[in-house]
């Protein structure tokens, strides 16, 4: 058996979700995942953790309300259908949250929040308050406003990223990516049957963003390459990141237990 990680002393935790585990391929709510999950980052909490969630899936719960199986091209129908699934999103997560007493915020974020010092520090001392209150803060980008097309920069464009920005602004130890794939493979596992799961990874180059592949359901949306670019930042930072297969959420339990599990990116 691999050997196990030393996790003991972490405890300020970004998980970030993507929509490929919280929603199924018909487009509806993955129900058991978001509860799953729930009960997961409430027990870390009550362990005494920090937990912060980025989760994506507006767009996709948003497509699954209206019963669209392709995602429209066109930006104003995107930014419409993000509005529509993050209400729901919040609504299903604030029930489920709820069951185990937990309490939970709504943080939509812009780039441009980001780029300017004194909002940044906004962001991050809002963020403090909300951990030391033993609140968990859900983080999304605002994808209503969120678009290149203005002048400044508003757009995150994937949560991955998103994910490892809040994780450095907020100084937290560990970042955990769910997604549907155990980790971070040699080539892309849903095209190639041989493909080898890679447990730890401690530089990122040109090389390795060649074996990164495209998205891996019609919902999700930057792939490994966006997944890569977060895990890049995390290590700039000096930070460890996991990617993991989020099909049960549960396994941020193991992962903290320091199991070897999915792909540990650390600086080496
Ligand atoms: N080298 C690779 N290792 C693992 N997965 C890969 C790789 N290259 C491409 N992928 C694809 O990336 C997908 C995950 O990205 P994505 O669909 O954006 O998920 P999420 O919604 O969780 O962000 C996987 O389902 C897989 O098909
Ligand atoms: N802000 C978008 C998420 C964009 C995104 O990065 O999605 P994913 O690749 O599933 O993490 C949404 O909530 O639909």
């Amino acid at each position: 058996m691999a050997n196990k990680r030393q996790f003991d002393k972490i405890k300020r935790i970004v998980v970030k979700v993507g929509t490929s585990s919280l929603t199924h391929s018909n487009g509806k709510m993955n129900l058991q995942a978001i509860d799953q999950l729930s009960y997961t980052l409430s027990g870390l909490v009550n362990e005494g953790k920090q937990v912060v969630l980025v989760s994506s899936g507006a767009i996709g719960v948003g497509m699954g309300q209206l019963n669209l199986q392709e995602r429209p091209t066109d930006i104003p129908a995107q930014q419409a259908l993000a509005a529509l699934g993050q209400s729901m999103l919040m609504t299903i997560y604030q029930q489920r949250f709820a069951t185990y007493g937990q309490k939970i915020s709504q943080v939509l974020l812009t780039h441009d929040v980001l780029d300017y010092p004194q909002s940044k520090e906004n962001v991050n001392n809002a963020i403090n308050k909300m951990l030391a209150w033993g609140i968990i803060p859900i983080v999304n980008e605002n994808d209503t406003v969120a678009t290149d097309e203005l002048d400044h920069k508003t757009k995150f464009g994937d949560n991955d990223q998103l994910s490892a920005i809040v994780a450095t602004i907020i100084d937290a130890d560990l970042l955990i990516m769910l997604s549907d794939i155990d980790g971070f493979f040699d080539k892309n596992p849903k095209k190639y049957a041989d493909a080898k799961l890679i447990p730890e990874i401690t530089e990122i180059n040109e090389q390795t963003y060649q074996h990164a592949g495209g998205k891996g359901s019609k919902f999700g949306t930057g792939g490994m390459t966006t997944k890569l670019k977060a895990a890049q930042r995390m290590m700039k930072a000096d930070k460890l990141t996991i990617l993991a297969n989020g099909v049960n959420p549960s396994i941020v339990f193991r992962i903290l237990n320091g199991d070897a599990i999915g792909t540990l990116f650390r600086k080496g």
